[in-house]
């Protein structure tokens, strides 16, 4: 479980963060906080800027102006070797795993690689048990370490790329639209494994969606983004009982499948978190 840090200070503290792509603004002045442990989500329609946002965090793309600070450092000026430690912390689950995942790589050495280029975390021989004990904690078998990327299913997948994340003990994992390439239902169980790990060690999240419905389980805060900009923020709760603007109320009604099953089967199956194996 990470403490909160000393100083109380949020775990990210985002202030009117810039990013253009020549002469067309992506990010117009985005802010928001995140207190450790915590997650936001970021919906909004394709090209709002959601995944500019967080590439700009994790500074795989740097933006032109505006402050991120990671426990009261600023993290967009931080040097090289700051940031390489800091990496650790922040760790990003993407959409695809097929694409995150080298597929000739075992599930053992997909996971193990983080510690190659961290050694500071763990000694060799306490990896083979790590790796089983990670797979086990992400609702898979100790089995599986040795099997290849291309003999799961996609949720599985993606469980591998989240137990790859936690090898490396970060205290925020940044998920841009990782269940949205799922069904509704196995969607509906890596959301229950997340909500499972933020429960058991406290990570923060930083959730990336385009479906409303998704988050609403999971989320403590939504941030909606529209052509770049922040235009509503606030508790699942206000968003999804009293939205204040038209588009927000536009993604959820988008969001909400008029078929009440398929409702049923986006909601996170709380009782079973983490115990099937999507
Ligand atoms: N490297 C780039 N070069 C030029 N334009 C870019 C680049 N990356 C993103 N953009 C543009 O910036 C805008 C925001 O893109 P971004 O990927 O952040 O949107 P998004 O909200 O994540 O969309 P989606 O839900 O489709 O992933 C889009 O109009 C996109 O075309």
């Amino acid at each position: 479980m990470h403490e909160p840090n000393a100083a109380g200070e949020p775990l990210l503290k985002v202030e009117n963060l810039c990013k253009s792509y020549g002469s067309f603004k992506a990010l117009k002045g985005v802010s928001f906080t995140l207190q450790p442990g915590e997650t936001m989500a970021v919906v909004g329609e394709s090209g709002s800027g959601k995944s500019t946002l967080a590439r700009a965090l994790l500074r795989l793309d740097e933006a032109d102006s505006g402050h991120a600070y990671w426990k009261g450092r600023d993290l967009l000026k931080m040097p090289a070797k700051e940031l390489y430690q800091l990496r650790r912390q922040m760790q990003m689950v993407f959409q695809d795993p097929t694409q995150s995942l080298n597929p000739r790589m075992t599930v053992y050495q997909l996971i193990s690689e983080a510690w190659v280029i961290h050694p500071e975390i763990l000694p060799k021989p306490q990896w083979r048990a790590r790796v089983e004990e990670l797979l086990t904690q992400v609702g898979l078998s100790p089995a599986h370490a040795e099997r290849y990327p291309h003999q799961f299913s996609g949720g599985q997948r993606q469980r591998i790329a989240i137990a790859r994340a936690l090898a490396l003990r970060p205290e925020l994992i940044v998920c841009d639209e990782a269940v949205s390439a799922l069904d509704v239902s196995i969607q509906a169980q890596v959301i229950a494994l997340l909500d499972k790990l933020r429960r058991e060690l406290g990570i923060a999240f930083i959730f990336i969606a385009h479906d409303l419905p998704v988050v609403r389980d999971f989320a403590d805060h939504v941030m909606v983004m529209q052509s770049g900009e922040c235009v509503e923020v606030g508790t699942v709760r206000q968003i999804f009982e009293s939205p204040q603007r038209d588009y927000t109320r536009r993604l959820l009604d988008a969001g909400l499948d008029p078929d009440p099953r398929v409702q049923a089967a986006r909601r996170m199956p709380k009782v079973r978190a983490g115990l099937e194996m999507g």
